[in-house]
């Protein structure tokens, strides 16, 4: 190991992408530091929230932070349910009832295009915060596949023909809007080494 991430993010798909793509470091979710770690959403675009989450963790722990903000856009559905994917089907929502609520707007819906986006937003102490942005291409499917991933994955298949729900967080590392975030992240090296440098 060398090195520490610590991500502002409660939500353990998440965490478990994150360490399938950073194997070199420990990755930390916030709330095993603090544990009532809690941000309101407020912004109406990813780069918002992810900037909001990051910038409240490392103000709270004084060092660099990273954080995801990230959903599902689906064209018939006009961009929804996009920034409100976790709260889709309400406050209370959980994963299953999200996808209940999907299928159910797409019933009978052909045309069934989608993409995932990821904006992490890295947050240092005294420092400007950047953001970086992932989109993966795809599809709704008609009924769940797989059981691998979390939120949506189940009912996504990528332009390339994969089905996210029958991939583990290894195979999903490749190819993720996530993944696809944290490589740009990776390139802007000397804001990564600070990430990294715990
Ligand atoms: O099938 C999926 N595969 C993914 O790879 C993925 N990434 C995001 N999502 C959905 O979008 C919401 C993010 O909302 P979100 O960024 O506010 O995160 P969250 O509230 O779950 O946790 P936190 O990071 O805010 O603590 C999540 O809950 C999911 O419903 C995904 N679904
Ligand atoms: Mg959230």
């Amino acid at each position: 190991m060398s090195g520490k991430i610590v991500i502002a993010t409660g939500n353990k798909g998440k965490i478990n992408d994150f360490k399938a793509v950073f194997t070199d470091y420990e990755v930390v979710g916030i709330k095993e530091m603090l544990s009532d770690f809690e941000v309101e959403e407020t912004a109406d675009t990813f780069g918002g929230n992810a900037i909001l989450k990051a910038e409240a963790a490392s103000e709270a722990l004084g060092l660099p932070v990273i954080s995801d903000d990230s959903g599902l856009s689906v064209n018939a559905l006009e961009g929804a349910p996009g920034v409100y994917s976790a709260r889709y089907s309400g406050v209370n929502a959980t994963d299953e009832s999200n996808n209940a609520k999907l299928l159910e707007a797409l019933e009978g819906v052909t045309e069934r295009s989608a993409h995932f986006t990821c904006v992490i937003a890295l947050s240092v102490p005294g420092e400007e915060t950047r953001t970086y942005t992932g989109v993966l291409e795809g599809e709704i499917l008609t009924e769940p596949f797989g059981t691998y991933g979390f939120g949506y994955d189940p009912l996504f298949r990528t332009s390339e023909g994969i089905y996210l729900g029958m991939i583990n967080s290894g195979e999903k590392g490749k190819i993720s809007h996530r993944s696809k975030a944290l490589k740009e992240l990776m390139k802007d090296k000397e804001v990564f080494e600070k990430l990294t440098s715990n």
